[in-house]
């Protein structure tokens, strides 16, 4: 397009951009697809292999008609050098710009979408959003601009581009401004899943999400600041700077149950990512037990202990056993000793090594089986590897080892500890005390590890067990998402799977809901295994009108002294009612009729209320005709109202709530603290409105 063109239209001059990128795009899906691999492979495995890698690529190249190919743009003042320029995935989108009337071409300019796309030459023509090169995109502003000019957003309506936004950030004359886009796309009503935030990450947010992946990074925030946003982008952006390592060792996204993990499960396909694994911590440690029972919060909480762990691993190690005797190796017309005292010191020396105890269980028998072999090769004889081998496997041995250092099955072993008192004490002795010890005990018993009605606390202590025994596989980076409701020994379940990787720890102090909440993120990462993590806060609100989180608020000094409220970026007067009725019959034909105004505006809604009120609510809703969905479910235009019980509200958002009777949601916790902090986590879920509605007194904290 001719520059004179470009200056007159700049609109139609992106919009041609666009058309033309989306053009080279789906020339890249063809080469693809044409891509004959039938010379190339020579077997019909390889084929198989490289089949699914193209059909991946070919997934991955599709143009989505909603998603922007690409929403901003960088003129650069000067050529950006090929270090900075280049991300891992190779070229970068690099256009000169529009030369000005005296035709001379300066710096450069590119755009900055969700992927890469370049033209029939291999010249690109939009960049990913985590090359080093769009980084200023986020980052550059008018104190720093980074060798930026002129910085661009784009407005989209439907697929179209519709609108754009200019920054000179080098030009003094121009007054700093907030983005009207940035205030749109905060404001876009929620339907639907989670969506990302690509095209909007904010500076401090952008910096978390590019820190390395060699360290652990922790952040505090309080609700709505972006955490889950801010952890998924992070992963995502790491599979873009290490992609062939974390492709080897893995990557998991861990939150805090199945409708949370639902709701969160498009963003990173959005961006492109389609192999990060989800999960819950109990799906993690509950595959080697099934989880069919609860345990009374005392119980679950010492089970969730870190001295547990002590516990265990006294338990474990007390299957070793001084040897008795020697072993005798009979093998041809020869009998070869080795003294008990001999194998004592191999005991020992075994002890004396950090090693689990299912290697060492592994290594005693080749030990014992080397002694043998020095004592042949002192006689005159030449065994070879194969003997030591033979040795080992000689039932003497076996039977040495067995009563030396037997296998140790951990499920057995964490029945053995919850059922037998006097193995508990011996081993729990001076770790827990005998009122403790009484609490963790099974009030009944269970024959077999098959029987036992195994609890999620149970699970983590079998895992935690089955860690002694044998090293569990650690994989390249974990999101803890929601962590500050995990407990010590759950954050040592998940350090194992990063003990080789590093973490994205997520959470709010002041919505910790579990008995064994997390007080301090120090203590948390030193259970995690990862104390030398940096600890960032985020402090700028992008869900709750300003209004409501100051409401929200006013519980902060029960529930969390010291954590300063969240700064909401989002002024909409009018966005809290609070209303009493005068009876509990009126109730909930109010709450309905509230849920009814709700929905006369665009958006979701979530009708949230303590569990025990969620029947009736239901009922009511039934009765007045309206369906509902369950959290989790996916909001669409035609179905958009979510009754949500409070212990199901966390991480979740709509642009509507209706809270229903807040004293009922406090309590239904067991301690005032937890029912403060129910409450405050169900106060903080609403984008545009809140209304609340009670015929008990309010908390007197919210007065
Ligand atoms: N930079 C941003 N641009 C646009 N929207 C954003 C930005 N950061 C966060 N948001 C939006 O703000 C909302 C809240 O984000 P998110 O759920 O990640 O917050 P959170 O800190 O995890 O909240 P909670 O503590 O309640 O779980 C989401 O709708 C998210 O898309």
């Amino acid at each position: 397009m001719p520059a004179h063109e470009e200056s007159s239209n700049p609109l139609a001059g992106e919009r041609a951009h666009l058309a033309a990128s989306r053009a080279a795009l789906r020339a890249m899906r063809e080469d693809v697809k044409a891509l004959d691999i039938r010379d190339v492979t020579a077997n019909w495995v390889n084929a198989a292999v490289l089949q699914a890698q193209i059909d991946d690529r070919i997934k991955a190249l599709a143009d989505l008609s909603h998603t922007p190919l690409f929403f901003g743009r960088l003129d650069y003042l000067h050529v950006v050098g090929a270090e900075k320029a280049e991300g891992s995935s190779g070229g970068v989108a690099r256009n000169a710009p529009a030369e000005g009337g005296g035709g001379r071409r300066e710096g450069e300019r590119f755009y900055i979408g969700r992927r890469h796309v370049h033209d029939a030459h291999g010249d690109p023509m939009v960049i990913d959003w985590r090359a080093p090169v769009s980084q200023p995109f986020y980052q550059a502003s008018r104190n720093n601009p980074l060798d930026v000019a002129h910085r661009r957003r784009f407005g989209y309506t439907g697929g179209e581009l519709t609108a754009y936004e200019d920054e000179h950030l080098t030009d003094p004359a121009e007054p700093e401004q907030t983005s009207k886009l940035l205030q749109a796309e905060i404001e876009r009503p929620r339907v639907g899943p989670m969506r990302d935030i690509v095209a909007t990450i904010q500076p401090e947010q952008d910096e978390i999400v590019r820190s390395g992946l060699g360290g652990t990074v922790c952040v505090q925030g309080g609700p709505g600041t972006g955490k889950t946003a801010v952890g998924l982008h992070r992963v995502a952006y790491l599979l873009y700077a290490h992609r062939e390592r974390l492709a080897r060792t893995g990557t998991l996204v861990i939150g805090p149950n199945r409708s949370f993990l639902h709701y969160i499960e498009q963003v990173l396909p959005a961006l492109g990512e389609l192999e990060v694994q989800q999960a819950t911590v109990e799906d993690l440690v509950a595959a080697r037990v099934e989880v069919r029972g609860t345990d009374e919060s005392a119980a679950a909480v010492i089970k969730g202990d870190a001295r547990m762990a002590e516990v265990l691993r006294r338990a474990v190690r007390s299957h070793v056993t001084p040897p008795v005797d020697g072993v005798v190796v009979v093998r041809g017309s020869r009998r070869w000793r080795v003294p008990a005292y001999e194998i004592e010191e191999m005991v020992n020396e075994l002890l004396a090594r950090d090693m689990r105890y299912g290697a060492a269980h592994e290594a005693l028998p080749q030990r014992i089986a080397h002694a043998v072999l020095v004592r042949m090769e002192e006689a005159g004889e030449a065994p070879d590897d194969r003997v030591q081998n033979a040795v080992a496997r000689n039932p003497a041995v076996k039977a040495a080892v067995k009563a030396v250092w037997p296998a140790v099955d951990p499920a057995k072993l964490v029945l053995r500890l919850l059922t037998d008192a006097e193995f508990l004490a011996a081993h729990a002795e001076g770790i827990l005390t005998g009122d403790e010890q009484k609490r963790v005990l099974a009030a009944k018993p269970a024959r077999s590890v098959k029987s036992a009605k195994w609890t999620a606390a149970d699970a983590v202590l079998i895992d935690e067990a089955a860690d002694l025994v044998a090293r569990t596989h650690s994989l390249g980076h974990v999101v803890i998402d929601e962590a500050q409701d995990l407990s010590p020994m759950q954050y040592r379940a998940v350090g194992r799977r990063c003990s080789t990787g590093s973490a994205t720890v997520l959470g709010d102090l002041a919505q910790g809901t579990t008995p064994w909440s997390t007080r301090s993120w120090e203590q948390a990462l030193f259970h995690l295994g990862k104390a030398d993590a940096v600890v960032e806060e985020l402090t700028a609100g992008f869900r709750v009108p300003r209004e409501v989180i100051a409401y929200a608020s006013r519980l902060l000094p029960a529930i969390s002294p010291g954590l300063a409220p969240v700064e909401s970026v989002r002024e909409t007067p009018g966005s809290l009612a609070v209303r009493a009725v005068e009876t509990a019959g009126e109730l909930d034909p109010a709450v309905i009729a509230a849920c009814e105004e709700s929905l006369r505006h665009e958006g979701s809604i979530g009708l949230i209320a303590a569990d025990a009120r969620i029947p009736a609510l239901a009922a009511a809703l039934g009765a007045a005709g309206h369906a509902y969905l369950s959290p989790g479910e996916e909001t669409t235009a035609a179905s958009r109202l979510t009754l949500v019980p409070a212990s199901l509200a966390k991480g979740l958002e709509y642009d509507y709530v209706v809270l229903d009777e807040p004293a009922a949601v406090v309590d239904g916790e067991p301690d005032e603290r937890t029912g403060l902090r129910r409450l405050y986590v169900a106060l903080t879920r609403a984008v545009s409105g809140l209304v609340v509605l009670h015929a008990a007194e309010l908390p007197e904290q919210l007065g």
